[in-house]
């Protein structure tokens, strides 16, 4: 059981915020111009990363009083307990061991007071014999044809990890082989999907851990359908449909066999489980040793985690850091900024992996929370966003914190393309510090020989305050490795937050209701008959939807 500290009734809120009335007129190109060693005291490299912190409004003293918020609170103890296994998703009962996933020390975990080590490794393994016989061309369709696509079909948790890493992961692509994903309920999403595929060639994964979502069964069944109006035969589903779930009897119940079956546990949360079964998709795209590499890497900022003081603890910094914002500074979002299109959908998997997370307000003794929890998370990759909505960021009235992501090596290395985005990568956090002073303006609207009335009118326009905060994480190539440690760094942070502000990170009651009602409204929909059962509005758009289809 983790502890149910009120964050605000601790000694160093209190202490941070009297320090907040100190700084918050600071601008951070005083605290730059007061120490020389602002950068290398305010970053920590990490194998091939690099973490800079040092663009934040924050001093030694900022960081003293977060650490001690993070002690006070009881985070050593929870981390501790999530990777020892505890019970920690209390409303769920159950562990939270998604690090027992990539645990490649193999060293026992308990959940329940079994190892659950055993059970692990033998589904990796099984994912390791599966994905080498697709690739291979071992595993044959119906037809005796080697297997060109694969449709991974699962939604929220059980598809934004597989998308994601495999978008990141494109350049390690196995020759000959496809990975498509369908989640949405609208039949759009699957009608253009399969319209150019074979269904002799094609390979379902049905990716569900309850097995039981309405989108991905509906899409399940669906999928089934054009697969037999080829096939024909229900036995030569055998070939073309494997189930990845916590649900045997459900797979059981749609026609898969126990043999075609990845399965995983309660104790991995849905947004935490690329690492389990669900990441089979990625295993056939990538090859199993790179997603054994992408294990590895986050196993490794796992172990920094666990055991690096919180002084020099990535997940912890990048997390306090977010809470001083969140929680001092009264900012409302956070933008996750990539320089590598191959990281297009990462900022929409933390979308989930964050605010499915921490978007609670009742705190962990079932009281309502009188701060503020989680922020919202948005982003899309540099340079796009730059010419899109970084406008607000740098002139808007809203502090958006924002962290910058940028390889040093591209997998694509052409002409000039990388140096001129990693120089807008740089130019970015830059601009976002420094701003430009009424003066630099007017210094340069005299160059232009502009009249003085034009100066005077244009300069207001023109300002930029700066002191915008940012953090910058480079790394050297997306390998494998690297996003493995990226993932999990985010995965921590997020819990380190959720520890802080007393909330239960792991379950996800909040997406309960809209099914529940979902369920009720669907049977309404079959006539058309107006209805009356629910308030005005609901009644007017249905009433409206039935007049007009
Ligand atoms: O894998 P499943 O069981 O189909 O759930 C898919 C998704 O459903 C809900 O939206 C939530 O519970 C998510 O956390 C989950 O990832």
């Amino acid at each position: 059981m983790l502890n149910k500290i009120n964050p605000i009734k601790t000694k160093s809120w209190n202490s941070l915020a009297e320090h907040f009335k100190d700084i918050q007129h600071i601008h951070m190109k005083t605290l730059f111009a007061k120490d020389p060693d602002r950068f290398k005291k305010f970053s920590i490299r990490f194998n091939d990363i690099l973490v800079d912190y040092s663009k934040n409004i924050i001093t030694d003293e900022t960081l003293r009083h977060l650490i001690a918020l993070a002690r006070e609170t009881g985070l050593e103890d929870a981390i501790e307990k999530m990777f020892s296994g505890n019970a920690i998703n209390e409303t769920e009962n159950r562990a939270v061991l998604h690090t027992a996933l990539r645990n490649r020390e193999n060293t026992p975990i308990y959940a329940d007071g079994k190892n659950v080590m055993p059970q692990v490794n033998a589904v990796l393994k099984k994912m390791e014999a599966f994905s080498r016989n697709v690739i291979s061309g071992e595993w044959k369709g119906f037809s005796g044809r080697k297997i060109t696509d694969i449709v991974n079909i699962g939604i929220g948790g059980s598809d934004l990890g597989p998308v994601m890493v495999t978008e990141c992961l494109r350049p390690y692509a196995k020759k000959g082989l496809s990975v498509h994903f369908v989640s949405n309920i609208d039949g759009t999403h699957i009608v253009e999907t399969l319209k150019t595929l074979n269904p002799e060639t094609t390979l379902f994964m049905i990716a569900s851990k309850t097995f039981t979502t309405q989108e991905t069964m509906t899409n399940a069944f669906s999928a089934r359908e054009w697969f037999l109006q080829c096939a024909k035969d229900h036995a030569h589903v055998a070939r073309h449909f494997v189930a990845i779930s916590t649900n045997t009897e459900k797979v059981e119940a749609f026609g898969i066999h126990r043999d075609n079956m990845f399965v995983f546990w309660d104790w991995v949360g849905g947004r935490y489980s690329l690492w389990s079964a669900i990441g089979l998709s990625i295993a056939c795209f990538i090859g199993y040793e790179n997603f054994s590499e992408l294990l590895h890497g986050a196993f490794e900022m796992d172990n920094h985690f666990r055991t690096a003081p919180f002084e020099k603890n990535i997940p912890v910094i990048l997390a306090l850091i977010g809470i001083w914002y969140n929680n001092f500074f009264g900012a409302q979002t956070e933008a996750i900024l990539p320089y590598d299109q191959y990281m297009h959908r990462f900022p929409a998997y933390f979308q989930q992996g964050n605010m499915e997370s921490n978007g609670k307000s009742t705190d962990r003794s079932g009281d309502k929370v009188n701060y503020q929890t989680g922020p919202v998370i948005w982003g899309e990759p540099g340079t796009n966003g730059q010419h899109a909505f970084y406008q607000l960021i740098h002139q808007g009235t809203k502090l958006i914190p924002a962290d910058f992501l940028a390889p040093a090596i591209s997998h694509n290395p052409l002409g000039e393309h990388h140096n001129i985005l990693l120089s807008n990568f740089f130019a970015q956090t830059e601009a976002l510090l420094k701003g430009k002073t009424r003066d630099e303006v007017l210094e340069e609207l005299k160059k232009e020989c502009k009249s003085d009335n034009e100066i005077q009118r244009l300069a207001p326009h023109k300002v930029f305050e700066g002191n915008r905060p940012t953090n910058s994480i480079l790394f050297k190539k997306l390998t494998p490795t690297v996003l493995g440690s990226l993932i999990a760094l985010y995965e921590h942070k997020i819990f380190v937050q959720g520890v802080i502000w007393n909330i239960f990170s792991f379950d996800q009651w909040g997406v309960e209701l809209g099914k529940q009602l979902a369920k009720k409204i669907l049977p309404e929909l079959t006539d058309n008959k107006p209805i009356a059962t629910h308030d005005s509005s609901t009644n007017g758009l249905i009433n409206a939807y039935k007049e007009m289809r």
